[in-house]
């Protein structure tokens, strides 16, 4: 076979893009990263096994990836089918005690599951827990006030207490945690806990655990490409954007960018120096995030 000049074109284009990776592959080898991956951001085979490609790669790249998955469509299919109503608020979901064993069936022994299967397809590297296992998040229900209103979500959880030592662990014996969002309820008086579990939105989820590791970023993968600043107007897509302007922004938002931007800020506020918007749909989007000069979506800088 004769190489062409074509040929030899393709491969230094192909060895740029691996060389382009070493200065990042430099700054972040030895840290963590707390990846969210949202139920709307693995919808197909392809964006779940590329999802899992990635995170192996992570870790051969010597990064620690913790990922945090979401399950919110997973959880209104299953509720639809068991023909239990389910309604959001400011982004998140009114949660009865019917609806939490639904949550947590379908978080933890649904979609933790799967992540977990698919990633050990690569070798044994993923062990699944949720934030009950070895009290990993702690968690006070939401007081959520939308216009000067309380609204009662019910069974919903902010996570007020994060063990990091079941994550570390795991770190430090080469695997790779994946964490559902459900948390056990301590009351706020007495800090015992009450024997509820809460359900906690996944990127609130994500943050607190990303702060608690010191993690290098928090990377969230979603159904969009970023944070639009004039939703839904494609051209208003925000590729960069500080604390300070990002909490001018919160009162504007609509749905599930509510939590997402809220869980961001706190990020970068409790000293992780980026968070990332990132489009999950586009198959290992979160690489060229990481890896390129260039970088994709939204960052949230302190
Ligand atoms: N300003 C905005 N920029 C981008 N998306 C927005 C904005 N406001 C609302 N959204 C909606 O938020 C959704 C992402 O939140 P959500 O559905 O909760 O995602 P996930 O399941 O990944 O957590 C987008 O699909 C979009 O419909
Ligand atoms: C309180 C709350 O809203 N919890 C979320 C938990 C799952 C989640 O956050 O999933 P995504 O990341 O896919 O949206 C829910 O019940 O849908």
């Amino acid at each position: 076979m004769t190489i062409t000049p074509r040929d030899m074109s393709k491969a230094a284009e192909k060895a740029a893009v691996l060389i382009e990776a070493l200065p990042w592959i430099q700054k972040f080898a030895g840290t963590t990263m707390v990846i969210k991956y949202g139920g709307n951001a693995m919808v197909s085979d392809e964006l779940r096994e590329a999802f899992v490609q990635d995170m192996v790669f992570l870790h051969h790249c010597g990064i620690h990836p913790v990922v945090v998955h979401g399950g919110g469509p997973q959880i209104s299919e299953m509720l639809d089918k068991l023909d239990i109503e389910s309604e959001f608020r400011g982004g998140l979901r009114v949660t009865t005690e019917e609806t939490m064993e639904v949550v947590r069936m379908v978080l933890t022994g649904k979609v933790g599951r799967q992540l977990v299967g698919l990633i050990n397809a690569h070798g044994t590297y993923a062990v699944g827990m949720s934030g009950e296992d070895a009290d990993l998040f702690v968690a006070h229900r939401t007081q959520h006030v939308i216009d000067g209103e309380q609204l009662d979500l019910g069974l919903v959880g902010d996570v007020v207490n994060v063990n990091t030592a079941p994550i570390t662990d795991l770190i430090a014996n080469g695997r790779i945690p994946v964490v559902s969002s459900v948390a056990p309820e301590v009351d706020p008086d007495t800090n015992q806990p009450t024997g509820q579990v809460l359900n906690v939105n996944a990127d609130t989820a994500a943050a607190e655990l990303a702060a608690a590791l010191g993690a290098a970023k928090l990377v969230v993968l979603t159904d969009v490409e970023g944070l639009y600043g004039n939703w839904p107007d494609p051209s208003s897509l925000i590729t960069s954007i500080t604390a300070d302007e990002l909490r001018g922004m919160l009162d504007r938002l609509e749905s599930g960018m509510i939590p997402k931007m809220r869980a961001c800020l706190s990020a970068v506020e409790s000293g992780v120096p980026q968070a990332h918007i990132v489009d999950g749909r586009q198959p290992h989007s979160m690489l060229l995030e990481i890896f390129t000069t260039a970088g994709v979506g939204t960052q949230v800088t302190p």
